[in-house]
């Protein structure tokens, strides 16, 4: 959308101190831009403050990196249009922190606003403001523009910008919207997901003269009747105490009076409702009450990493699972609170569960707040403003939080630091969230523990070259043994079932006896669906992805096929299309498949699935793991979520379904990653009573994974690792930079990384792989074609092949054919 110039902004006076801004303003742009700043803003404009600027006919709202003097040689620079913030929406750190990513991480500074800034403080052309329902017109001062705005939104309850010019007679809109926003009449929705839906809750407070204490005092002194409606004053009083915030429901509910009686305590004056907009999450009462106590292993790790912050700044804290490694943060934490300090605890997104904000609340309470991708824009713009503020003292989230505006940070948590989803895949900046965190520490100045059960490599590596300092806790919580580890050999299992089936004998007797035993057993599959793939019985033709070059995965409940990459959904085939047979066979199974097996093979337990179909829904996560720690459910069936840092204390029995499959990915991680899977699901097993069993079934009982996983070896794992990532050139011996090619025409794509890697040859000839075809070579339509650069380890030479790679990109997306190709930079892939 075009938002026309106007003319009605300040001229600019030949002054004889002309000066200029820099702004980064949310899109892909190389550099950033130079506007000049008129006269009448020079007063107001500084770093870190949004401004209005237009760049070919679109407006954005901007921030200030740079003020200054220098003009432009190549052009004039137009003035920006209008000042949208008086004090800085991001601190002179979080400036620097984007530079450094977009330098890093090779994109542009306005692709890492965009990813940092919460939707509504990124004003641009698409944004559509939508009306709040929860505001009261007359409740607060608005200016004449800002009240017909809000007339306007009220009765239409969203306008786009363009029809805000409309109704303002004005372009010079942003200001307005600005004011509007902060005063809470209105939200930018950006994204259709993102959808605000403003949920309200009544809440119950004392009414005026019982706000004070001596008041209330007396007025419980002097009751006399109505001794039910004392009762609900005092459960009223209690709760107040301890939650902060007092919501009807949970009041009437929870001391069991009427809604008469509260209606009568309204009706005397003493006692009011009032509706208001909630978060999420609740506000809880600032208090800290660690009610449990370290070991001795745990004190002496502590003591150890603070030795270790002395002289470095990072700390590895390797601790086997249900090592207690979540309590030993909960001290840390504390520990920095109390000298006034913020900090970050970064979690991998499927860990961020009810579970850990529980735990984490339950000793730190109300200095506890949550961020992640979930959130809506409103949560989130607030969870922001309380981090710049140093309001939030403690800020749990999955990667994106690192980007928050800290204004104190003391600590960076990253638990399981190894978890492969802190690394962002698209779009970009594409960053390694522990990556940028230990930049992000450097920056501030803030300490940084990483810690792991499983740690990844080049972490370890780092630990041993001693960048790292390494603190470890070898032994589980409370002397608890690990879990004692199975091979089952699918190879042997009876006749007809050899190599294939989903339970063997022997995972099914554990099974039951677990049952039997009132115990809890976790079954991992990393393959949703029913079946991975359907194939022709007579030809062995399977049915694939039209947009995409994988195979189709059935979905029993939806009767569909679904491609796993693009969603898209297909009717079940009947009919092969090779050769026109009609028998199909289902090949493997997927974790809905092993869920009706157990339904059938044990009727009076308890099975439930989860999976990202069982838990498309923003709670479904949570209630699952919550009816799991209560016992409702005996067996849980899941991929990849069932295993990051849960803890149950009943689990016995963990089932891994299919080993061979995490064990032949094709990637230069595979070992390090299955290895790390299997011990963290493995983890879920004995926590309490250190009786754990895991069973692995694999059919290649050889590989060597598997002894390291049998031992719980992660050394001899990492030796084992290291060496082969000596020979290959892997990290941490180089840095890797992925570049990939796509385009709807194969020979495009092909040619143009063809082109790329000759271009790149002049310098860098022997660092560069390929051009080559992925895995899978077709994606949404879009052929793939990739280069991978394996770099030594020279800063020098990374820098000068990182510049090498932007120029010639440039150079070719300028050439025919290839100037509608997609290229992606992946620093550090993973
Ligand atoms: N000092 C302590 N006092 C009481 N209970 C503790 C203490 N330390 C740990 N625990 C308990 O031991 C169990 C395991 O601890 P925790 O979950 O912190 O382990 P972890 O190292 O984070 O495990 P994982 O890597 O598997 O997530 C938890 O139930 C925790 O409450
Ligand atoms: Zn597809």
């Amino acid at each position: 959308m075009n938002l026309v110039a106007s003319t009605s902004y300040p001229t600019i006076t030949s002054s004889t101190n002309p000066v200029y801004c820099d702004v980064i303003i949310p899109i892909l742009l190389p550099n950033t831009y130079t506007w000049e700043v008129p006269p009448a803003f020079q007063a107001a404009v500084q770093k870190g403050i949004r401004v209005e600027v237009a760049l070919r006919n679109k407006k954005y709202a901007g921030i200030v990196k740079k003020v200054h003097q220098q003009k432009p040689e190549l052009f004039q620079p137009k003035p920006i249009l209008s000042v949208l913030d008086e004090l800085p929406v991001i601190y002179e750190t979080q400036l620097q922190f984007w530079e450094w990513l977009s330098q890093y991480y090779l994109c542009s500074e306005g692709e890492v606003m965009q990813a940092a800034l919460p939707a509504h403080l990124k004003l641009s052309g698409e944004s559509i403001l939508i009306w709040n329902e929860g505001f009261i017109v007359d409740s607060v001062q608005l200016s004449d523009d800002e009240f017909l705005l809000a007339e306007a939104l009220e009765i239409r309850k969203e306008l786009r910008l363009t029809e805000v010019q409309q109704v303002l007679s004005s372009n010079h809109i942003y200001p307005v919207i600005k004011k509007l926003i902060d005063k809470k009449a209105c939200f930018i929705w950006e994204s259709l997901q993102d959808k605000y839906k403003p949920k309200t809750e009544t809440f119950i407070q004392l009414q005026t003269p019982y706000t004070n204490e001596s008041e209330l005092e007396k007025l419980l002194n002097q009751w006399s009747k109505a001794p039910k409606q004392l009762e609900l004053l005092l459960a009223y009083l209690h709760f107040a105490k301890t939650n902060g915030e007092v919501i009807q429901s949970e009041l009437l509910k929870k001391s069991g009076a009427s809604a008469a009686q509260l209606k009568a305590l309204i009706d005397k004056g003493v006692l009011v409702a009032k509706k208001k907009i909630v978060n999420r999450i609740k506000e809880l009462p600032k208090n800290i009450q660690i009610n449990f106590k370290l070991s001795d292993a745990q004190n002496a790790a502590l003591h150890q990493i603070k030795t270790i912050w002395q002289q470095k700044q990072v700390c590895l804290l390797h601790g086997v699972t249900a090592s207690g490694k979540t309590q030993l943060y909960i001290q840390l934490i504390k520990e920095a609170i109390e000298t006034g300090k913020q900090v970050l605890y970064l979690l991998p997104e499927i860990a961020l569960t009810a579970q850990i904000i529980r735990r984490l609340q339950d000793s730190l309470g109300g200095y506890v707040a949550v961020y992640h991708s979930k959130f809506n824009a409103n949560e989130r713009v607030e969870i922001w403003n309380k981090v710049k503020d140093g309001e939030s003292a403690v800020i749990i989230g999955a990667r994106s939080s690192v980007l928050l505006p800290f204004k104190n940070l003391g600590l960076i948590i990253v638990d399981e630091e190894q978890d492969s989803s802190f690394k962002q895949q698209d779009p970009a900046p594409r960053y390694h969230a522990r990556d940028a965190a230990i930049y992000l520490g450097t920056l501030t100045n803030a300490k940084v523990l990483l810690g792991s059960a499983t740690p990844s490599v080049e972490t370890y590596y780092n630990c041993q070259t001693e960048k790292y300092g390494l603190v470890e806790l070898l032994q589980r919580f409370g002397d608890a043994a690990m879990p004692s580890i199975e091979i089952v050999d699918i190879k042997k299992s009876p006749g007809k079932q050899k190599g294939k089936v989903a339970i063997s004998e022997k995972l099914m007797q554990q099974l039951q006896q677990t049952i039997q035993q009132k115990k809890q057993a976790i079954l991992f599959q990393n393959r949703r669906g029913y079946s991975p793939y359907l194939m022709c019985q007579t030809c062995g033709w399977i049915p694939q992805c039209k947009h995409c070059a994988v195979t189709l995965t059935y979905h029993k409940a939806k009767n569909t096929l679904i491609c796993h990459y693009c969603g898209t959904y297909y009717p079940v085939i009947q009919t092969c299309m090779a050769c026109g047979s009609h028998q199909f066979i289902q090949k493997n199974f997927g974790t809905e498949k092993i869920e009706e097996l157990l339904i059938e093979a044990l009727p009076n337990a308890q099975i439930a699935r989860m999976d990202l179909d069982a838990v498309r829904g923003k709670h479904d996560h949570d209630k699952l793991i919550q009816q799991f720690e209560q016992h409702k459910i005996d067996v849980l069936v899941g991929t990849q979520m069932v295993v990051k840092g849960l803890d149950f204390e009943n689990v016995q029995l963990v089932g891994i379904i299919d080993a061979d499959s995490i064990l032949s990915f094709t990637d230069f991680r595979v070992n390090e990653r299955a290895f790390q899977l299997m011990e963290q699901v493995s983890g879920r097993s004995g926590r309490k009573d250190g009786k754990g069993l895991v069973l692995i079934q694999v059919n290649n009982t050889q590989h060597p994974v598997l002894n390291f996983i049998k031992n719980h070896d992660f050394k001899a794992l990492y030796d084992f690792e290291l060496e082969s990532r000596k020979i290959y050139h892997y990290p941490p011996f180089s840095r890797l930079i992925k570049i990939i090619f796509k385009h709807k025409n194969r020979n495009i794509a092909e040619d143009a990384a063809i082109k790329f890697q000759q271009l790149l040859s002049a310098k860098f000839k022997p660092y560069i792989n390929g051009p080559s075809i992925p895995v899978i070579e077709r994606i949404r339509n879009l052929y793939i074609w990739e280069l991978l650069i394996k770099l030594p380890k020279n800063n020098t030479l990374v820098q000068q092949c990182k510049q090498a790679i932007i120029i010639n990109m440039n150079n070719l997306k300028a050439q025919q054919p290839f100037k509608s190709i997609q290229i992606v930079i992946d620093v550090d892939p993973y």
